[in-house]
């Protein structure tokens, strides 16, 4: 079994009320994934019970072949976590902080401080290694955490909204970081809210070098605590139809989704009155809106 990630039937519930349903997938070593939804839809909680911080109430996880709840040391062992909140210490220095997890993880010197001076330098922090955390920029900390949740070498990383509040270079310079790892064989879940960011990380618009044999990586969508569809790009745009026709009626918009571009150009050349139409290839934020009914915030 190559499996990193896998949930089989995975619930949560609070105060009666199941905020994830039904949860069923697998995540291959090496893999990219990305976790849309809109907001409320479970993403955060699935992420919490894949890095132990919640236990599922029904449903078996399985991370790198250990149980969630059995196995949780081993879990922690080969998983790296970057949450929303900002969970590094302004107060201590950039090397400091990395020091700190490293002494958590007990890595022994020389082997720890060889790989503080590794990650700092991968995430481009090696030249702020003595500044003050509350003086870095928000993109700064980001890698920070990231530095940090990579420390003791694990296999899978897991990222909850990397790129909220960033401004577009620094999102962007996130992004090749996160490819970076995962050219080097890192497994990657990430939730965002971010339509381009899925489409960049997880689809087409990826960079590819030569020779790059990677699988384009997988989405999924999730929607009141349900997992509603999952696929590559391109698969949920075949699914879904590729040729969309977007016509405006009074103050609102219709989506029509034919299978193919063409069809959709067809369809908008047989109209008398072709006021208002316009054809195009559907995108990821298409897919999204008519699978989920509403818009992302
Ligand atoms: N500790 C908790 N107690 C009760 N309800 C909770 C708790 N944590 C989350 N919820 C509820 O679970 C649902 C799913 O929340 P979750 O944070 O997982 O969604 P999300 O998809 O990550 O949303 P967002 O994009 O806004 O972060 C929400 O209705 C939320 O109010």
């Amino acid at each position: 079994m190559n499996a990193a990630i896998s949930l089989e039937n995975v619930y949560k519930t609070y105060n009666n009320r199941s905020v994830v349903k039904d949860l069923s997938f697998t995540i291959e070593k090496g893999e990219i994934f990305g976790l849309l939804g809109p907001n409320g839809a479970g993403k955060s909680t699935t992420i919490r019970m894949l890095t132990t911080l919640t236990k599922p109430s029904q449903g078996q996880i399985e991370i790198s072949g250990y149980d969630v709840l059995r196995d949780s040391m081993l879990v922690k062992q080969s998983i790296g976590v970057v949450l929303q909140s900002l969970s590094v210490d302004g107060d201590l220095s950039v090397w400091e902080n990395m020091e700190f997890q490293g002494r958590l993880h007990h890595i022994p010197n020389p082997k720890r401080q060889r790989l503080i001076n590794q990650w700092l330098e991968y995430v481009e922090l090696g030249s702020r290694r003595n500044d003050l955390v509350k003086t870095l920029s928000g993109g700064m900390k980001r890698r920070l955490q990231i530095a940090r949740a990579l420390l003791h070498q694990p296999q899978i990383l897991f990222l909850d909204e990397p790129t909220v509040g960033l401004d577009p270079q620094t999102r962007r310079r996130l992004w090749e970081i996160i490819q970076g790892l995962n050219q080097q064989g890192m497994t990657i879940l990430l939730t965002t809210h971010y339509m381009d960011e899925v489409e960049y990380l997880c689809g087409a618009f990826g960079v590819r070098t030569a020779g790059d044999n990677r699988k384009p990586g997988r989405i999924g969508i999730m929607d009141s605590g349900k997992l509603i569809t999952l696929g590559t790009l391109q698969e949920l745009r075949s699914e879904s139809g590729e040729g969309l026709l977007v016509k405006q009626v009074g103050e609102h918009w219709e989506y029509l989704f034919f299978p193919t571009l063409r069809e959709a150009s067809n369809y908008l050349n047989q109209q008398e009155d072709k006021t208002g139409m316009m054809v195009r290839p559907s995108n990821l934020e298409d897919i999204f809106v008519e699978l989920t009914g509403r818009q992302l915030d």
